[in-house]
């Protein structure tokens, strides 16, 4: 156990929603953490520097989160963000942040679960040995984004590894006659985003080629699932300045 004065002090942003509420928890019961402040829609960000937070987790929503980061860094406060919506471009603006203010870290994972990260690597690593490719992912109908970022983290991660393998685009003879049918297309793979009541976060990458399937599923069935990823990242993002994407540096 630390002492008082040795505990990360650690604010979470969006702490009103289901995981920021859940990051409260986790922090509280973390031993080497002390939970310094609990942000939500109205509050001030100043409150999140009066309280002396080192380190903020943001769990808000795609239209504000940048707002908070760009807020944070500038305070040169360390930050943990699993909110979703981070294109390419959104990434290169945080890189161009962080120049600015060399010693701070933030991590942006699309997918704390552990789990959900190894899916991801064994898609990754999957990819080059197989000519078709689809992405289902499954989720609550309170998720106010599709596809989910952990589709297209993963759609993209097996764009690159075909790229890398010279496989050329995905066979598919089919006339989308609905929009929609057949899913959004990210880098070139076709992601379905199917929203239902009693799901919390799931998700399958389907690889076909001739003669056999190969199917990696991921399913997180409760919130609790994301926070040793959390708590690992709020753990290594003092000591490490710049931006880090995903969580596999940390493993
Ligand atoms: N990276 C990961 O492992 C995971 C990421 N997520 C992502 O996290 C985000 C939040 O998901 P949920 O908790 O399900 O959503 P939610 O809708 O339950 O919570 C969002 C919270 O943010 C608050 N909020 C909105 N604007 C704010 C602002 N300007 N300042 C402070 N708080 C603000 C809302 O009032 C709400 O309480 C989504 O983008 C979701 O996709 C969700 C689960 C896991
Ligand atoms: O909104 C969610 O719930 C989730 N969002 C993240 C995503 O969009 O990938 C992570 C996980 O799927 C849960």
């Amino acid at each position: 156990m630390s002492d008082e004065q040795d505990a990360i002090r650690v604010a979470v942003l969006g702490a009103r929603g289901r995981m920021g509420a859940e990051v409260c928890k986790a922090v509280d019961a973390a031993t080497d953490m002390k939970l310094v402040a609990a942000v939500d829609q109205g509050d001030a960000l100043a409150d999140l520097a009066d309280a002396g937070a080192q380190v903020v987790v943001d769990f808000t929503t795609p239209d504000v989160v940048m707002d908070n980061l760009r807020w944070c860094v500038d305070q040169g406060i360390h930050t943990v963000v699993g909110t979703t919506g981070f294109t390419e471009q959104r990434l290169e603006q945080v890189r161009g942040w962080l120049a600015d203010k060399p010693g701070v870290g933030v991590v942006i994972a699309p997918n704390f679960g552990i789990g959900a990260v190894l899916m991801m690597q064994f898609a990754a690593r999957a990819a080059r040995y197989f000519e078709s490719v689809e992405i289902i992912e499954q989720h609550h109908p309170g998720k106010l984004d599709a596809p989910s970022g952990t589709a297209t983290h993963t759609a993209r991660l097996i764009a690159a590894a075909r790229a890398e393998a010279d496989l050329g685009p995905v066979p598919d003879a089919t006339k989308d006659e609905v929009a929609g049918a057949r899913g959004a297309d990210i880098d070139g793979v076709r992601v379905h985003a199917v929203r239902a009541t009693g799901l919390v976060a799931h998700q399958e990458v389907l690889f076909g080629t001739t003669g056999e399937t190969l199917t990696i599923r991921h399913d997180s069935y409760d919130r609790v699932s994301f926070m040793p990823g959390v708590l690992l990242a709020v753990r290594a993002v003092p000591t490490r300045p710049g931006l880090t994407v995903a969580l596999d540096p940390l493993l």
